[in-house]
């Protein structure tokens, strides 16, 4: 069952001589229980391609779909996005003055959820990523990779459909980046759906298949043998 769908999909930044062909005309779909990684040089249209997929950024041209709703026609985008989609992003965005526990929970908070709940929720994802001991510190008392978990869990908390990770494992060391691939993976055999933009081939292994962008078109697309691979 097919759970994103990107059809035709073209994005233009800017305007005249100076406009950015960031994507031209790209078909992608994503199904429930599939990690589809998104390779590509800088440039080609990766992250692009992430925020379309995630209603971050409208398609100038083309179509969108997660599940059965084009995003072109929802009202509450945030809200869905909220439900539905978790994001890592290269920059983090941990919001400063809240604690590691209390910016995972911040998602299902804004969701209408109890604090408590929230926190108890916070504490279990944390503790799948290994993370439990870093609940009461602020973001400028972690490192770098420990950031990063932190705003890995926040994307995963509840239950969310949809993951969409721009290099998660950038500023993690060989062994983390590993474990937090599995947790993506678990997620994905759990019946989400997986985007994941890499550089390296290593975590590509990690995919069901694997889509090559260059100058904002698919230029490939590989089925990954997962047995052999890991
Ligand atoms: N807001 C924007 N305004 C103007 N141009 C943009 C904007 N966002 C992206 N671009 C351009 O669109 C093209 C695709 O950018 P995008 O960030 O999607 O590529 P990428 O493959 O993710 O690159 P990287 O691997 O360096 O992150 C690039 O030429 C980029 O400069």
């Amino acid at each position: 069952m097919t759970f994103v769908r990107l059809a035709e999909v073209a994005r233009v930044h800017g305007e005249g001589a100076t406009a950015v062909h960031a994507l031209k005309g790209v078909n992608l779909k994503v199904d429930v229980g599939e990690l589809v990684a998104v390779m590509g040089p800088s440039g080609s249209g990766k992250s692009t391609l992430l925020n379309l997929a995630g209603g971050l950024d409208r398609p100038t041209s083309g179509t969108v779909h997660i599940g059965e709703q084009d995003l072109a026609t929802v009202r509450d985008l945030a809200a869905l996005r909220r439900s539905s989609v978790g994001y890592v992003f290269q920059d983090l965005n941990l919001i400063p003055s809240l604690t590691a526990a209390e910016n995972v929970m911040l998602p299902r908070e804004l969701d209408g959820l109890r604090s408590s709940r929230a926190r108890q929720e916070a504490m279990a994802v944390l503790a799948e990523i290994d993370a439990e001991e870093l609940a009461d510190r602020f973001p400028e008392e972690l490192s770098g990779g420990q950031r990063q978990r932190v705003a890995i869990a926040r994307a995963l908390v509840g239950e969310r459909r949809l993951l969409l990770a721009d290099e998660p494992t950038g500023a993690l060391d060989t062994h983390t980046g590993d474990e937090i691939l599995r947790t993506l993976r678990a997620r994905c055999d759990a019946g989400a759906a997986v985007l994941l933009v890499s550089h390296e081939p290593r975590y590509a292994a990690w995919a069901d298949r694997v889509v090559f962008l260059r100058d904002g078109m698919i230029a490939d697309s590989t089925n990954v043998s997962l047995e052999s691979a890991r």
